[in-house]
């Protein structure tokens, strides 16, 4: 078969080594012949195809970013289903596999209810996809995170001061939750649990007359109590606002209210930069090798996903429908030990 790839949405680190695992398997044991799609579904209307031989993708694991880039850009405002069949004919092109996030696998479920063959490999560092147990770029996320906290401790106790970390997960409060269980945080403040002002600047006050200076990770999707989500007044290349902001705005108020001095730090892009950690590296590796036997048993409109510690298929359809939201049980369990 000749089968394209290309991977869409927000880079993520492990997406190389889904790469090499699909193009590595798929020449050693099935003979498959494959091509990059540059820049998601912008190069796949664009007819933007590049050769993938399995010298390309050598020492990939442990590279970060994606060597076929990404975008934003939707397959649906450049002819659809129509053009994407269009070049696929071209190319003689046998099926697709779409690496992505829930918005990519929702246009790859569409492609395939059009007859588009296509298989999906989940991925973003947000981790908010329910069909599986994990996302790969996750655990990568988290460590950055984790790290960046842990400096931001010493250089916050040295001043007496209360820190606040924004991190990214856009409606999902997972990197907050575990980078926030990790490095020990005083308050973790996450999109599915709105708190009040009052309540966080208890806790803070709490930590600081116990002698800590107090840490605070809020997640960028997190609103207070009553109020709306902050986001930059832009949009992305799909008319989404971009989150973020949220992190200055409890700094202002946690030195209102409180007159503890407070600086806020916004993690950002760092998060997904550099490389994967051994454990992204070794779970996209299987998601790669898996989406090619689902390729190769022709499992259309399916992706692969984690249960366990098995890869397993799933349906599309099921695993596009709702996103995997942080408990307020879970949550609990953190904030037994606020402030
Ligand atoms: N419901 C939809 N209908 C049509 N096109 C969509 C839809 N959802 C997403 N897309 C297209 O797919 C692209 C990729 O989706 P999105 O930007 O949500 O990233 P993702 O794959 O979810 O990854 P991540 O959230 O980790 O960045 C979007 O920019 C948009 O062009
Ligand atoms: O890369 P962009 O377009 O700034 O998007 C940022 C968004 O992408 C993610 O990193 C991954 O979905 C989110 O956590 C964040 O809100
Ligand atoms: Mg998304």
């Amino acid at each position: 078969m000749k089968i394209a790839l290309f991977t869409a949405g927000g880079d993520c680190p492990g997406l190389n080594a889904v790469i090499r695992g699909v193009v590595l398997k798929g020449d050693r044991i099935y003979d498959h012949e494959f091509v990059g799609v540059r820049d998601g579904f912008r190069g796949l209307v664009e007819d933007d195809i590049v050769p993938l031989p399995r010298q390309r993708v050598r020492g990939l694991s442990k590279v970060g970013g994606t060597i076929l880039g990404t975008s934003r850009v939707s397959p649906f405002d450049h002819g659809g289903t129509a053009r994407v069949k269009e070049v696929m004919d071209k190319h003689q092109i046998d099926a697709l596999i779409a690496i992505g996030g829930e918005g990519t696998l929702t246009v790859a479920r569409m492609f395939h209810e059009d007859g588009i063959n296509i298989v999906g490999v989940p991925k973003t560092i947000d981790n908010d996809l329910s069909a599986t147990d994990r996302t790969f770029g996750f655990d990568t996320a988290v460590s950055v995170a984790t790290e960046s906290i842990d400096r931001l401790r010493t250089t916050g106790e040295a001043h007496s001061r209360c820190m606040v970390v924004e991190v990214m997960g856009r409606h999902a409060g997972w990197i907050a939750l575990h980078s926030g269980i990790a490095s020990g945080a005083h308050a973790i403040l996450i999109p599915e649990v709105p708190v009040s002002q009052e309540q966080v600047c208890e806790w803070v006050q709490h930590a600081m007359d116990r002698g800590r200076a107090p840490m605070v990770v809020v997640a960028e999707g997190f609103r207070f109590e009553g109020a709306d989500q902050v986001d930059k007044g832009r949009t992305d290349g799909f008319g989404r606002p971009l989150l973020g902001g949220i992190g200055e705005q409890v700094t202002r108020i946690i030195e209102g209210r409180t007159g503890i001095e407070a600086r806020n730090t916004t993690l950002g892009h760092l998060q997904r930069g550099g490389v994967p950690s051994a454990d992204d590296r070794v779970l996209a590796t299987r998601f790669g090798t898996a989406a090619v036997d689902a390729v190769s048993n022709r499992m259309w409109g399916t992706m692969v996903a984690l249960r366990g510690v098995d890869i397993v298929n799933v349906n599309l359809q099921d695993a596009t429908r709702t996103l995997k939201s942080v408990t307020r049980a879970l949550w609990d369990e953190a904030a037994i030990l606020f402030g």
